[in-house]
């Protein structure tokens, strides 16, 4: 009988600061060679597993421990950092904490340093995984300077080079454009497999997990364990979307067109579904009586674009060059592309906050007579992290600081705070501290400190990146609901299926480029333009050209429209 590697044994676990436990009775078996997914919504508890598994808990995190964890036969509360270090290699949720290095050539070597490799055995290393992953040119960038997916394929090579037994990845591919995630999953299950090592991967993205064969999910709700079977079995129960985690959509629409599961053994990959008329057939009826609408834009112009470009340094190559385009009022724009192409660079760009060397105008009004804070009256940006914009302890505080900043008097703010907040959902929280928030109210608050202010535009930076599906769910009906009150919403996102939902043009970028501005729908129809631009069809495209459907676009919309007839209208006044 297989031994197993790591071992919970009635384990609990409550960090110090806490009044409660964290995790709860946990009772968990994970054997050598096994490739794990951990899901849950957020705050369920699975980063503490994984720290329990990576010695920060009880080393760092510290707090009381009851029962037994072992990982490689060591008790986790005798076992040190150091000793740690030799039996899991782990890639951060937050890859920003996890580099030490000056350039990124020194931080993917510094797991090898550790195992005192000799010098040339070590840059051989490092070259060879930064050319499979296709890292090569940032090997002498120092970490801080690359864009978000770019940190998280950096952080990727840190693990991959450290050959441990076992490895942990929390959230890998939350930054990462669809193409890098797809080619990421694939090389984690190439290493595992070459080095058996037991891979456990914590993830929201499960459709896309599951795009390489996974033995066994594991799915954590308010610190319990809920569930522990194979990928297939737990993939025909309804589990996942029960505690609120997003079922892979492929499998959601074959139940909406009313395929019977049950009746089908392996459903975790649509390469093997059984291909047969009856469910060809069930499919092609339900794409029918799909009735497809299409949204009205008036393409009134608002923002103007004109040879838009940046250079953070004169001998590295343009991160964004000659980008034209005009934004209209009301559009809902999605801004996709490669990582590192430089869609952040764009909008940090059209925010004033670096130079560019084309020319935007608002309204006819060139933005560079306008001083950062005057921009920000007309364009808000909401970066990913609610945290890093959050500087006030009470939400009416919050949303009221940058009327303050203008002097307003605090009757009028009083009234336009009050006003924002009922836009926003926010009326009965607003004498709550922010910290008793959930991510996505918090996240709320942040919208609603920029409405605030009346812009005439909402950037926001991948809303919905790393969240639950619960989570997703609120930022996006809230930012409908905007849109439908006819602001004008731009978001960065590497999430197909939120792209094709609920916007209606998308702007690709590759290399520093504008190469494609069209509706999503077009966009994922141009194998050109998605191979170019790193981008992937979603898996419901997938299975409609698994099963022949005649138009596997009438398909997906026929998805999308089923989606939003069941999109709840919240009640935000
Ligand atoms: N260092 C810490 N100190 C005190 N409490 C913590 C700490 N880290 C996490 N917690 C608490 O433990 C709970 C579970 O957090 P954890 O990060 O394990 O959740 P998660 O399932 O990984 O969530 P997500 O999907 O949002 O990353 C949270 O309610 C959080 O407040
Ligand atoms: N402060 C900086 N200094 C130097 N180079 C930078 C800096 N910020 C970004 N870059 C580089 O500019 C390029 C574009 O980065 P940007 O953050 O705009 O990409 P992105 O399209 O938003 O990527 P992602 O999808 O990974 O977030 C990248 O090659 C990055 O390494």
């Amino acid at each position: 009988m297989t031994e197993p590697i790591i071992e919970f044994k009635d384990f609990s676990f409550k960090y110090n600061s806490q009044a409660e436990p964290t995790l709860k009775n946990i009772n968990l078996k994970i054997n050598k060679g096994e490739k794990i997914l951990l899901a849950g919504p957020s705050g369920s508890g699975k980063s503490t597993i994984g720290r329990c598994l990576n010695g920060l808990i009880p080393n760092i995190d510290q707090g009381e421990v009851k029962g037994k964890c072992l990982v490689n036969g060591k008790d986790i509360t005798s076992t040190s950092l150091f000793d740690f270090s030799f039996t899991t290699s782990t890639i951060l949720q937050d890859a920003d904490s996890q580099f030490i290095g000056l350039t990124v050539g020194e931080d993917i070597a510094f797991a090898l340093e550790n195992d005192c490799q000799p010098k040339d055995k070590m840059h051989q290393t490092v070259n060879q995984w930064a050319n499979e992953l296709k890292i090569k040119e940032l090997l002498t960038q120092s970490p801080q300077s690359l864009s978000g997916g770019q940190k998280q394929i950096v952080a990727l090579a840190g693990v991959l080079v450290d050959e441990s037994p076992i490895l942990l990845f929390d959230e890998p591919l939350a930054n990462l454009d669809p193409a890098s995630g797809l080619k990421t999953m694939a090389i984690i299950d190439k290493i595992q497999k070459e080095l058996n090592a037991t891979v456990i991967i914590i993830e929201h993205r499960v459709e896309e997990v599951l795009s390489q064969l996974i033995d066994r999910i594991i799915l954590v709700n308010e610190g319990t364990i809920v569930a522990d079977q194979p990928t297939n079995q737990l993939l025909h129960s309804n589990t996942l979307e029960k505690i609120g985690v997003r079922e892979p959509l492929y499998l959601k629409a074959l139940t909406a067109a009313d395929v019977n599961l049950s009746s089908i053994k392996e459903v975790d990959q649509i390469s093997t579904l059984p291909v047969s008329e009856k469910i060809s057939d069930k499919l092609a009826a339900w794409t029918k009586q799909a009735k497809i609408t299409k949204k009205e834009v008036d393409n009134l112009p608002l923002l103007k674009l004109d040879h838009v470009g940046h250079q953070y340094s004169k001998n590295q190559p343009y991160p964004l060059k000659d980008v034209s385009t005009t934004i209209n009022q009301g559009d809902f724009i999605s801004i996709v592309g490669q990582n590192g192409a430089g869609k952040t660079t764009l909008c940090r760009t059209i925010c004033g906050f670096i130079s560019n060397e084309g020319k935007i105008t608002l309204k006819d009004q060139n933005l560079s007579d306008l001083s950062i804070k005057e921009r920000a009256e007309k364009i808000g940006y909401v970066m990913q992290d609610p945290n890093q914009m959050i500087s006030q302890k009470m939400i009416f505080d919050e949303i009221a600081l940058g009327l303050r900043l203008r002097n307003v008097d605090e009757e009028t703010i009083k009234q336009k705070v009050d006003q924002t907040l009922k836009i926003c959902g926010l009326y009965p929280f607003r004498h709550w501290p922010i910290s008793a928030l959930s991510f996505g109210q918090k996240k709320r608050v942040t919208i609603a400190a920029i409405l605030v202010l009346e812009p005439e535009i909402i950037i926001l930076d991948e809303p919905t990146a790393g969240q639950d599906w619960k989570t997703y769910t609120e930022i996006m009906s809230f930012l409908k609901h905007l849109n439908t009150m006819g602001k004008t919403i731009i978001i960065i996102t590497h999430d197909m299926h939120l792209m094709l939902e609920y916007t209606s043009r998308s702007l690709a970028f590759a290399k520093g480029k504008l190469i494609a501005d069209t509706t999503p729908i077009e966009l994922l129809t141009n194998q050109a333009l998605i191979k170019e631009a790193s981008l992937k069809r979603t898996s419901l495209y997938d299975l409609a050209k698994h099963y022949n459907l005649p138009d596997p676009n009438k398909f997906v919309q026929a998805y999308i429209n089923f989606e939003q007839q069941n999109w709840k209208d919240e009640d935000y006044e």
